[in-house]
């Protein structure tokens, strides 16, 4: 079916192999002696675990090119997937603190957001996402760089370790975010409690919540949610690769749909979890029980979800509407 990824962080595409040939080509050293070898690394207990790996395996991008083969590779098997349309997030602060200069990582994505709608005819759109292990001035600093290249993206996120970053400490930085127009979003309750999720409401702002699945321990919280149709990023592999949910049996992706809130599912990290979209789904659905009714849920949410322009939304349900309609015969 056709759907659209609102919950990928790019640096998280990239796969052992690319993480050796761009090490190979920039000269960088790896603590690894084979592709084998950091697969087998990947092995995580919690976030934390996963983002050390996933820090040091963005280390080896340097060029523009680096930035447009990465971005192209996600979305060359994102279309694949039939994703017809990929809001994706990156990390600036990752590769600034290196050196890379902002506008060779801004670049080399949008270049590839570029082509990949000539080659393969999907949509993307990126989200600069703000690292919340950093401080609010690091913040500050980050959107300052990015401003001249403002066209490029559309939103910013939220990301990195959320215990003890509670959303409140980037209020005043998404107060700005704001007044400059920028679509507002942030990870909240993937590990951290239902009082995170609140702030990213109410002190960020944010137009949808990346994870979310902590909403479960808190009533108040889900009528909410479900009142106001806002819309969470659920990422079945991720949250079972990191302990969230360890058996996916256990995930509640599907209490959320049934509960009325307009759940979407998404790969995260898919280099780093076993699966892009599709793998997430099949797996998900097996584990959970889940049928027809929220497969449509889930499509019909993805677009409804995404921050594309309403003539495209209307052009993908039809689509949809299509499929489900031949597979009803
Ligand atoms: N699942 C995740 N949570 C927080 N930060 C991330 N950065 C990349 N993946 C992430
Ligand atoms: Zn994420």
């Amino acid at each position: 079916m056709p759907k659209a990824e609102l919950h990928i962080h790019i640096e998280g595409s990239l796969e052992p192999q690319m993480i050796f040939e761009l090490a190979r080509r920039n000269g960088i050293a790896l603590p690894y002696a084979s592709v084998q070898d950091l697969r087998s690394a990947y092995a995580f207990t919690d976030l934390q675990s996963f983002l050390d790996l996933y820090y040091q395996g963005a280390g080896v991008l340097q060029t523009e090119e680096d930035f447009c083969e990465m971005a192209l590779a996600y979305l060359a098997r994102a279309a694949m997937d039939n994703v017809v349309h990929a809001e994706i997030f990156f990390d600036p602060q990752t590769h600034t603190e290196r050196g890379v200069a902002m506008q060779t990582v801004v670049r080399g994505l949008a270049r590839a957001c570029e082509e990949a709608q000539q080659r393969h005819g999907i949509s993307a759109s990126l989200i600069l996402s703000f690292l919340r292990h950093l401080s609010e001035r690091e913040a500050f600093a980050t959107l300052e760089q990015a401003l001249p290249l403002r066209e490029h993206f559309i939103g910013v996120g939220l990301d990195s370790s959320e215990l003890g970053h509670p959303p409140e400490k980037f209020q005043r930085v998404f107060a700005r975010c704001r007044e400059l127009g920028l679509h507002i979003v942030a990870h909240a309750g993937e590990e951290g409690p239902p009082a995170y999720i609140w702030q990213a409401l109410d002190l960020l702002r944010a137009e949808r919540i990346d994870h979310g699945v902590q909403a479960v321990h808190d009533t108040a919280l889900m009528q909410r949610l479900a009142a106001e149709r806002v819309p969470l990023t659920v990422c079945p592999l991720s949250n079972q690769k990191l302990q969230v949910f360890p058996d996916l049996r256990q995930h509640n992706l599907k209490a959320l749909l049934d509960g009325g809130l307009v759940a979407t599912a998404n790969s995260d990290d898919p280099a780093y979890f076993g699966g892009y979209l599709n793998d997430n789904l099949l797996q998900v659905f097996a584990a959970t029980g889940m049928g027809v009714q929220h497969a449509w849920q889930l499509a019909a949410h993805s677009f409804e979800a995404s921050f594309a322009p309403a003539a495209d939304k209307a052009r993908w349900m039809d689509q949809l509407a299509e499929v489900f309609e031949r597979f009803a015969h």
